[in-house]
């Protein structure tokens, strides 16, 4: 099966400065693969050339067999191309369940028929019934978005993303700023999502990598040095010696 985003040479330079330097990954149907590397290795520009912000200098993107590499952002999320919905793009004043119903509404274009109205409503909220009641915000759906704790805006966060049904999510650091209970949270629900989409995590923390991804692409100064499953890449002496050992230390 041909994978769902396909990311060949890809490189972009800052003047001197060569961001990505022929970067090359894949992500397959139902695969979660994760980006990891240090600090400054490349990993926004990546995501951002990904999402279509920052337009590579050479190679080729293609997204379900498409190629993307010159579209702008709005054609790649209508070709599938998910992305977590940061926090500040929640409404504050409306509910867990209303942030959801709203976000299930943009998927169906926002402007209903008339004659089907009141049945697409129905619908919609149905659906987001039925998300949070599997959710780690089961018993949170009429609270004001503005009291939840910042892990449970993290979780409502990704329900809105996964509410898109994108063919493949993009996650940037999805475990930043949570705590050990909510990590483990967040462990679980992309864990429940493995099978809705692809993903790609861009994640510092090891412990959320090595428990949900499928494989794992190490970038470091810009270059792809290792990628594999998550036992090949704690036992790459190259990995362990330029970021691993950080974490060993
Ligand atoms: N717009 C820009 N102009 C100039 N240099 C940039 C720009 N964006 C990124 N860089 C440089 O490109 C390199 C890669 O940065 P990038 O933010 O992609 O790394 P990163 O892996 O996401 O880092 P972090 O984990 O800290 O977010 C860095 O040296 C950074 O300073």
């Amino acid at each position: 099966m041909s994978p769902v985003l396909d990311i060949a040479g890809l490189v972009k330079t800052f003047g001197g400065l060569t961001a990505t330097d022929h970067v090359s990954l894949t992500v397959d149907t139902g695969e979660i693969h994760a980006l990891i590397g240090p600090n400054g290795a490349g990993k926004s520009t990546l995501i951002n050339q990904i999402c279509g912000e920052i337009i590579p200098n050479a190679g080729q993107i293609h997204l379900a067999g498409r190629d993307v590499t010159r579209l702008p952002p709005a054609g790649r999320v209508a070709l599938g191309l998910g992305r977590t919905f940061q926090i500040t793009s929640l409404l504050d004043d409306m509910t867990v369940r209303e942030n959801l119903g709203l976000a299930i509404q943009a998927r169906e274009g926002g402007n209903f028929r008339i004659f089907d109205r009141a049945a697409k409503r129905n619908e919609v909220w149905d659906e987001a019934d039925s998300v949070l009641a599997g959710s780690a915000l089961s018993a949170r759906a009429g609270v004001k978005v503005a009291d939840l704790a910042h892990g449970e805006k993290k979780q409502l966060e990704l329900l809105m993303a996964l509410s898109q049904r994108p063919r493949v999510l993009l996650l940037d650091e999805p475990m930043a700023g949570l705590g050990h209970v909510e990590s483990q949270q967040m462990i679980e629900a992309l864990n429940a999502a493995r099978g809705e989409c692809a993903m790609l995590l861009v994640e510092h923390d090891m412990e959320a990598v090595f428990a949900l991804a499928d494989r794992i692409s190490v970038l470091v100064y810009g270059r792809i040095i290792a990628a594999g499953t998550a036992e090949e890449i704690r036992a790459n002496p190259a990995v362990r010696e330029a970021y691993l050992g950080e974490e060993d230390a």
